[in-house]
C-alpha cells in the first residue's frame, strides 16, 4: 500500500472544522480517518450515510483530496444528488467535480472513456431488460427452441447471475453445465455476448464486468484509475454483488482508501446477486482495517427501534451490533385488521387524515410501504377518493412505456445505428410496408454472413429482398442519415425528435388513430420532448448520447421527490436509504409477506426478515402494520393468513387498533393456514349499532329487493346471539339468499339471510 498526501508544505491541515460537531464521537472519529481502509458495520438510522457525507466534506475541508479525487457510490443517483447537496451546504463550492452516483452511472461514464480498448466504440447503447430479453428470444428462436418454453425471462436471469459472479461464457460452460436449461444457457449466453458487441451495446450486467475486464487487461488504465481515485466511499455494501467487490477492489488496490458503509441485517438483493459476502471479507482483503461501530440511532422512537429489533433477531445469521436512541419513547405500533384489501386502504387512509389533524402532519410526512407493486392499485384509489396527493414510485417507469421506449430506440440510432434491438423496434413502427419476411431474411443474411443488420440495410441494393420493401428500407436508412447529420452538424437534440417523429409519421400514426390510448401515447412523447428540452435548458454542451444514458440509467427511487406535498407509495424494496414520520407497512401476510416460493425459487425467509426490518426502520415518530383477511390474488379472492412476522414482533409494542394487546399464534404452527384457530386471534375496533338509524336494515323480516339490500360482502352487522361480525360472502337469491359472517368472538357462520336477524352496523 502507498501513502499518499496531496497537501502542499503552504497549506498545513487546518484546525477541525466546525461541522464535525454535528456528529457523535464515533461519527467523527470515523469521519475525520483520512487514510487506509474503514469498515462501518451499524444499524439502520445510526448515520451511515451522514457519517460518509461528512467524511467527504472533511477530506475536501482538510485538503486530503481534490474533489476529482473522491469516488463515492451509493445505491441511487438521488442519493448521490443528495450527498453532494449536503457537502455544499457544509463546505461551499469546493464540493464540484466529485465522482459520485451508482455503481452502473459511474462505470458506464469510466467505460465511455474507455470502450476502444474493450472493443466497443464510445457511444455504445445500453440494453434494459426488455431490450436483453428481446435479444434472446430472437436467439432462441434462431436455435429452434421455442421461447414459451424455454423463457427468455429465465435464461437472462441465469446469465445475469453468472455475469454477477463474473463468471464469463467459456467458464459458465465448464461450471454450470447439469442441467438441459444449464446447457441451453450456456450456448445462448456465448452468442447473446457476440450479439451485444456486434450491437455495439452493454447490458445492465455488462456495466459492471467489462470494467473489471478492461482493468484487468489494461493494468495503465487501471492505475490511471487508481490515481486518480484516491479515496473511494461505498454507501450500502450489503447490497453489492460479486462484480461490484472486484471493480473496487481492484480501483483501491494502490492506495487502500477504501471507506465501506453497510448493514448486514438491511441485505434485501440477494436475487440480484447481492452478497453479504463482501462486508464479512471486507476485514480479510484488508488487514489492517479501521471499524468504527456506530450505536445511536436518530431516526425513531424507543419502541420503533425495541420492535425492528424484536425482529432481526429471529434471523439466526447476523453480525453483533448494539444500537439504542436517545429518542422519546413514542407511540405502540398499531395493528389494522382488515376484512379485505379494500378494508385495509379505507382504514390507512383514515388514519393518515387522524394523524394528519393531530399531528399537523403533511402528506410527505406519510410513506405506504408493500411488498410488490401490484398493491399499490387500491391505495390509488382510495387517496384518490379522499382527494389526498400521493405519489407512486416504482411500476411501470415512463421510459418503459412502449411509445416511449419507440422514441427513444428511433434517437439511439442517431447515435447507435448498429443498436440491433433499437433497430428492430421502430423499423417497422409504425408500419411502413417492411414485413417480417423481409426482416428475417435481413436477420438470416446478417448471420450467416457474420454482418451487423445496419451494415446490410445500409447496403440494401445488393440484397436480394423483396422489391418494394427494399425501396421503403432505402428511404428509412436515408431519413435516419440525414437526421444524424442534422444533429451532428448542431441542430438541437428537440429540433431533430420534432423532425424524426414528424418524417418517421410516428406522431401521425397517433394522431390518426384518434383512440383514447393514442392520445395518451401522444401526450407521452410530448412529454419526453419536456424532458429534452429541460435536459438541453440544464447541460452546458447537451449531448444525445448522455441524455439517452442517464435515462437508462434512471433506478425506482430516483423519482421519489421528498419535497412533494404528497403521500409516497412505494415497494420495501425502494424504500432504502429513506425516513418518514408515519409509515404503514401493509399486506402482512403469509405468502405475500413474507413472499412465498416464486417462479421455481424457494422462498427466503431470512431475507423477507430483513425486508421488514428494513420497513420497520424507516419509521421515524409512528408506525403501522396492516394485513387482510381476505384478499383478491391473480383474479381469485383468496383467505389471506396473517404474517409469521407478526407472530415474531414483541408483543408488548404492538396494540390493535381498540388499544389491545395483540394475541399471537405458538410460533411452532405460526405458518399453518388454519382458519379456525386464527379466526379467534382478530380482534376488531366495533362500533356500536346505530339503532334509531338503522333499524330497518334488520333481516328479520326479509323485505329488501336486490338493488337496495345492504346484506354484501363487506358489511358490518350485528347478530342478537353471536354478536358483530362482517359479511365475507353471499350467495343465492331472494328468498334462498345466505351469507357467511365473520363473527368477532363466534368465527364464521353461513346463515340463510331471511331468518338471521342480521343488523345492519354504521360504519
Ligand atoms: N449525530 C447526529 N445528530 C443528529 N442527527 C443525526 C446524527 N446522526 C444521524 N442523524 C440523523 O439520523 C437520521 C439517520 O441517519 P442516516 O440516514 O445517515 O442513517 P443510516 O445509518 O444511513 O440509515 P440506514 O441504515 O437506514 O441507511 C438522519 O435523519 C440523520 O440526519
Ligand atoms: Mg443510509
Amino acid at each position: 500500500m502507498q501513502k499518499f498526501t496531496l497537501q502542499p508544505e503552504s497549506s498545513k491541515p487546518k484546525s477541525p472544522p466546525d461541522f464535525l460537531k454535528d456528529l457523535n464521537e464515533q461519527q467523527r472519529r470515523a469521519a475525520s480517518h483520512t487514510h487506509g481502509p474503514l469498515l462501518i458495520v451499524a444499524g439502520a438510522g445510526s448515520g451511515k450515510t451522514r457519517v460518509l457525507t461528512y467524511r467527504i466534506a472533511y477530506l475536501l475541508q482538510q485538503h486530503h483530496a481534490l474533489p476529482k479525487q473522491i469516488l463515492a457510490l451509493t445505491f441511487t443517483n438521488k442519493a448521490a444528488r443528495e450527498m453532494q447537496e449536503r457537502i455544499q451546504n457544509l463546505i461551499g463550492e469546493k464540493a464540484s467535480g466529485l465522482w459520485m452516483g451508482t455503481f452502473h452511472s459511474i462505470f458506464s461514464k469510466i467505460l465511455r472513456f474507455e470502450a476502444e480498448k474493450i472493443g466497443f466504440d464510445s457511444n455504445f447503447s445500453i440494453y434494459d431488460t426488455t431490450d436483453s430479453q428481446n435479444a434472446i428470444k430472437l436467439i432462441l428462436k434462431e436455435l429452434n427452441y421455442d421461447p414459451r418454453e424455454i423463457k427468455p425471462k429465465t435464461i437472462h436471469r441465469k446469465i445475469s447471475d453468472a455475469k454477477n459472479q463474473l463468471i464469463l461464457p467459456g467458464a459458465y460452460q465448464s461450471r454450470f453445465v447439469h442441467s438441459t436449461l444449464d446447457d441451453i444457457t450456456a450456448k445462448i449466453y456465448e452468442i447473446y455476448q457476440i450479439r451485444l458487441m456486434q450491437a455495439n451495446a452493454m447490458d445492465f450486467d455488462d456495466l459492471l464486468i467489462r470494467p473489471v475486464q478492461l482493468f484487468q487487461e489494461h493494468p495503465d488504465v487501471l492505475e490511471k484509475y487508481q490515481d486518480r481515485f484516491k479515496h473511494i466511499l461505498i454507501d450500502e455494501y450489503q447490497d453489492t454483488n460479486h462484480a461490484q467487490y472486484k471493480v473496487t477492489k481492484l480501483l483501491a488496490d494502490k492506495y487502500e482508501n477504501i471507506c465501506v458503509v453497510g448493514d448486514d441485517a438491511q441485505s434485501i438483493y440477494s436475487f440480484r446477486g447481492a452478497d453479504i459476502a463482501n462486508i464479512l471479507n471486507f476485514k480479510n482483503d484488508y488487514e489492517d482495517a479501521t471499524e468504527v461501530p456506530l450505536e445511536q440511532n436518530y431516526r425513531s422512537t424507543k419502541y420503533i427501534l425495541q420492535c425492528a429489533d424484536s425482529v432481526i433477531k429471529q434471523n439466526e445469521k447476523q453480525i453483533e451490533k448494539t444500537l439504542w436512541t436517545d429518542n422519546d419513547e413514542g407511540d405502540t405500533v398499531t395493528l389494522l385488521e382488515n376484512f379485505d384489501e379494500r378494508d385495509e386502504a379505507n382504514r390507512v387512509v383514515n388514519h393518515i387524515n387522524n394523524l394528519k389533524l393531530q399531528h399537523g402532519y403533511q402528506n410527505n410526512d406519510f410513506a405506504i410501504l408493500y411488498r410488490t407493486n401490484y398493491q399499490s392499485r387500491i391505495f390509488e384509489e382510495a387517496l384518490r377518493r379522499k382527494g389526498i396527493a400521493y405519489q407512486l414510485v416504482g411500476g411501470l417507469s415512463f421510459y418503459q412505456r412502449k411509445e416511449i421506449k419507440d422514441v427513444l430506440s428511433y434517437l439511439t440510432l442517431l447515435v447507435n445505428p448498429e443498436d440491433e434491438q433499437a433497430l428492430l423496434r421502430i423499423i417497422n413502427e409504425p408500419s411502413r410496408g417492411i414485413g417480417n419476411k423481409t426482416l428475417n431474411d435481413i436477420l438470416k443474411k446478417a448471420r450467416k454472413e457474420r454482418r451487423k443488420v445496419w451494415n446490410i440495410i445500409q447496403n440494401v441494393e445488393e440484397a436480394d429482398l423483396y422489391k418494394p420493401a427494399k425501396a421503403k428500407i432505402g428511404e428509412f436508412v436515408e431519413m435516419i442519415n440525414n437526421l444524424r447529420n442534422e444533429l451532428e452538424s448542431g441542430t438541437s437534440i428537440l429540433q431533430v425528435t420534432k423532425k424524426m417523429m414528424e418524417q418517421s409519421g410516428y406522431m401521425k400514426a397517433l394522431v390518426e388513430e384518434n383512440s383514447a390510448q393514442a392520445l395518451t401515447r401522444r401526450d407521452n412523447v410530448l412529454e419526453l420532448q419536456n424532458a429534452i428540452a429541460y435536459f438541453q435548458q440544464n447541460n452546458s454542451n447537451p449531448n444525445l448520447a448522455n441524455f439517452l444514458q442517464e435515462i437508462s440509467l434512471i433506478t425506482d427511487t430516483d423519482k421519489y421527490d421528498e419535497d412533494k406535498p404528497a403521500v409516497t407509495l412505494m415497494t420495501v424494496h425502494a424504500s432504502k436509504g429513506l425516513e418518514f414520520p408515519a409509515v404503514f407497512i401493509v399486506g402482512l401476510e403469509e405468502n405475500l409477506f413474507p413472499m412465498g416460493p416464486r417462479d421455481g425459487e424457494e422462498a427466503n425467509t431470512e431475507e423477507e426478515r430483513r425486508l421488514f426490518y428494513v420497513a420497520i426502520t424507516r419509521a421515524e415518530k409512528h408506525l403501522f402494520f396492516s394485513f387482510s383477511k381476505m384478499r383478491y390474488r391473480f383474479g381469485e379472492e383468496h383467505r389471506q393468513a396473517r404474517s409469521r412476522f407478526l407472530d415474531e414482533v414483541d408483543p408488548g409494542i404492538v396494540r390493535t387498533e381498540s388499544g389491545s394487546t395483540i394475541r399471537q399464534k405458538d410460533r411452532k404452527n405460526s405458518s399453518t393456514n388454519e382458519s379456525s384457530s386464527y379466526d379467534q386471534k382478530i380482534e376488531y375496533d366495533w362500533k356500536q349499532p346505530l339503532q334509531s338509524k338503522n333499524s330497518k336494515s334488520s333481516t328479520g323480516d326479509f323485505q329488501y329487493e336486490y338493488d337496495d339490500d345492504p346484506f354484501h360482502a363487506g358489511t358490518h352487522v350485528m347478530h342478537p346471539t353471536f354478536g358483530p361480525g362482517k359479511i365475507i360472502r353471499r350467495s343465492g337469491t331472494g328468498k334462498d339468499s345466505r351469507v357467511v359472517v365473520f363473527f368477532k368472538n363466534r368465527g364464521q357462520k353461513t346463515l340463510m339471510l331471511r331468518a338471521a336477524k342480521l343488523q345492519v352496523l354504521n360504519q
